[in-house]
């Protein structure tokens, strides 16, 4: 939601794609629209890419000796893989650091590698979950509410210390129920 409101012509795009996708705005944005809603998820890709939300993952042990990118790994030492600067890699991506939803349009974003979720045998076994429940969540909010910054400055992005990397600042934004929805609301 941060990025967005930092973003604001994602934002639009996003309600426009959930106006269309739930027409005459009758109801609330439910689990079989996601699909259809391909603008959302790259705005959650590209959120988990800036900013995963386990950026160490967990702590792993190699089980053998072994050789990783030149360096000697005994067996049984603690391996810390540092998925935030993976994803911001930028042999692989474009202005890395930049909110860019568009670079997963079609297929542009397959084949580069990102590890919001892990990799492997211990990869994230919620990750389905995961991407349903926060397109559910990120989407209603748009779908029902106006969003905007509590003032004309960007709101601050910096990170907080911890092993899932919190916002420094917790968020406030102002947001109000969209006319177009209060129907809906009011039933719900
Ligand atoms: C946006 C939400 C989530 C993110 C970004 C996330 C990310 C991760 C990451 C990075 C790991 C470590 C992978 C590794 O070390 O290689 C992990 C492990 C795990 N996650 Fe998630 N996760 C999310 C949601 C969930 C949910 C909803 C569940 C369960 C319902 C879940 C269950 C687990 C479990 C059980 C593990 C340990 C897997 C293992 O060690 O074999 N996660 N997750």
């Amino acid at each position: 939601m941060t990025l967005l409101l930092n973003n604001p012509e994602a934002l639009k795009k996003v309600r426009d794609e959930i106006d269309a996708q739930v027409a005459n705005h009758v109801r609330l944005l439910e689990e079989s629209d996601l699909s259809n809603l391909p603008y959302l998820q790259y705005v959650i890709t590209e959120t988990l890419r800036l900013y995963p939300v386990v950026p160490l993952m967990l702590p792993h042990e190699s089980s053998q000796e072994c050789n990783v990118g030149g360096f000697h790994i005994s067996r049984g030492t603690m391996l810390l893989v540092n998925a935030y600067s993976v994803n911001r890699d930028p042999k692989v991506w474009e202005e890395p650091a930049r909110f860019m939803p568009e670079r997963f349009e079609g297929a542009k974003g397959e084949g580069k590698l990102m590890i919001p979720f892990g990799m492997g045998r211990r990869r994230c076994p919620g990750e389905g979950l995961a991407m349903r429940v926060v397109g559910l969540a990120l989407g209603a909010l748009i779908q029902c509410f106006e969003w905007e910054r509590t003032g004309k400055e960007e709101v601050d992005m910096a990170e907080g210390s911890g092993l899932s990397m919190p916002k420094a600042i917790p968020l406030e934004a102002m947001y109000r129920p969209r006319q177009i929805m209060l129907d809906t609301l009011e039933k719900l």
